[in-house]
């Protein structure tokens, strides 16, 4: 099996998590893809009436395309559960997300969630957090600045591009900048940080969000409950 397949291996299970009338979050990435389409077809096989939130452009575009009704997180109540993909999972069940952009309407969603799923192949699980650049998603007013107070506290930041050098804009027309910080001791301190610069919207690290994952396997897919 290659990763490909694990991811699709826990796209298609945690539809078992999704039952009739629940508001469902719909998390980014090419994991979640698997997911919305297994999705999709629970909806028709089993003639559910569910309401999708989506995390991003992308997966706005993908619902749309399979007839996935779709709110606003401004015109529901609350979202029941939230499936998500995730880049890094540390051993006390930490996060790094946003490796697709999507991290500020991922974590706006997850804030508005009463659980959160995340579903990943074994090879986003790690000891501690950082191998996996952070994103941290920031208003382009200023952008420099901030890059280069954040060289000078050796985060080894780069502006995230695409091929041809431009600067990477996520669906809030923002920039990211990527941390290259190997290991990181402390999420909390970071987070902290990070949210106190002027010009960060927001970044990658989901500290105390999870509830549940379900990690892709060779074997199969298994389920770890983090809280
Ligand atoms: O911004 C993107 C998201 O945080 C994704 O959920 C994350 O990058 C994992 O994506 P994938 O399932 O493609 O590895």
């Amino acid at each position: 099996m290659n990763q490909d397949d694990l991811k699709a291996l826990v796209g298609k299970k945690a539809v078992d998590w999704i039952s009739d009338g629940m508001t469902i979050g719909l998390g980014t990435g090419s994991t979640v893809r698997y997911m919305v389409e297994a999705l999709a077809e629970k909806i028709k096989k089993e003639h559910l009436t569910i309401t999708g939130v989506v995390t991003s452009k992308e997966t706005a575009n993908l619902a749309t395309s399979l007839g996935i009704p779709l709110k606003s997180v401004d015109e529901i109540d609350y979202i029941d559960l939230t499936i998500d993909g995730a880049d890094e999972i540390s051993s006390d069940f930490q996060g790094i997300k946003g490796g697709g952009a999507a991290l500020l309407f991922e974590k706006i969603v997850a804030k508005n969630s009463k659980k959160n799923l995340w579903i990943v192949d074994q090879s986003k699980l790690t000891k501690d957090l950082g191998n996996f650049p952070l994103p941290v998603e920031v208003i382009p007013y200023g952008s420099e600045k901030i890059f280069e107070r954040f060289e000078a506290q050796n985060f080894a930041p780069t502006f995230r591009t695409v091929e041809d050098g431009t600067k990477v804009k996520t669906d809030s027309e923002n920039y990211i900048i990527d941390l290259h910080l190997k290991k990181i001791d402390d999420p909390f301190k970071l987070a902290k940080y990070l949210k106190q610069q002027i010009g960060v919207v927001e970044h990658g690290l989901f500290l105390d969000t999870v509830n549940t994952i379900i990690v892709g396997y060779p074997d199969g897919p298994k389920i770890f409950e983090a809280r």
